[in-house]
């Protein structure tokens, strides 16, 4: 399995704890369908907010896979993408969207069963004048976002893996995942388990 196939079998959170609650994007930044994850390489671009004709020449470019990341800079009064563009994106084969901005035409959006996760909505579009860049380190719910980095979202919200710790952060998280999944196991078992496991945490981390 390559290692996007097995990020996807990890909860967003998981990844986040092994990057030490580092590179998780703005808790504002949320899926429109809680019930849809994405895993998979970003394709960067920079817009001016209210114009977004490069979203377009972005998803053109890019791979099937590929996630496609949008600094829009926080704009909240013009749309990244509508779900016209974004029927674009997925039948471009794109695994996704990440929008440090709004979208538009949210119930179409819903019945499409595409990965979208932005920081609202509203109801006016963007103009197309074609200014920003494709494919350059971008900020995204003020995180730094370089091309080809594993975004990982999910109902909890988005986080970023940096090309070079990719690895190390895959075994880390499924160690973690494990961890959880073990601990359930072992302390949800009865009212005295629960007791004791909490003891021993107070016990453990108690100030002199
Ligand atoms: O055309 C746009 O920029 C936004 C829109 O309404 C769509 O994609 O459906
Ligand atoms: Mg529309």
């Amino acid at each position: 399995m390559n290692i996007i196939d097995q990020l996807k079998e990890i909860p967003t959170t998981c990844v986040s704890d092994a990057l030490n609650g580092q590179n998780s994007l703005d808790s504002t930044i949320k899926p429109l369908d809680e019930q849809l994850k994405v895993v998979g390489r970003a394709v960067t671009v920079k817009i001016s907010p209210g114009d977004n004709l490069l979203v377009l020449k972005a998803m053109r470019e890019a791979n099937p896979g590929d996630v496609l990341v949008i600094d829009a800079k926080s704009y909240m009064d013009s749309a990244s993408c509508g779900d016209f563009n974004l029927k674009l994106a997925q039948k471009l084969g794109l695994a996704g969207v990440v929008i440090d901005g709004v979208v538009r035409d949210v119930l179409a959006m819903k019945e499409m069963n595409y990965p979208v996760f932005a920081r609202g909505v509203c109801t006016a579009a963007s103009k197309k004048y074609g200014a920003g860049e494709i494919n350059v380190p971008i900020s995204c719910g003020a995180t730094v976002i370089q091309p080809g980095d594993i975004i990982h979202g999910d109902a909890d919200g988005v986080v970023v893996i940096p090309r070079g710790l990719e690895e190390d952060v895959l075994k880390k998280a499924q160690e973690k995942l494990k961890q959880d999944m073990e601990r359930e196991e072992r302390i949800l078992t009865s009212r005295e388990s629960a007791q004791q496991y909490i003891d021993r945490l107070l016990a453990a981390n108690r100030k002199a």
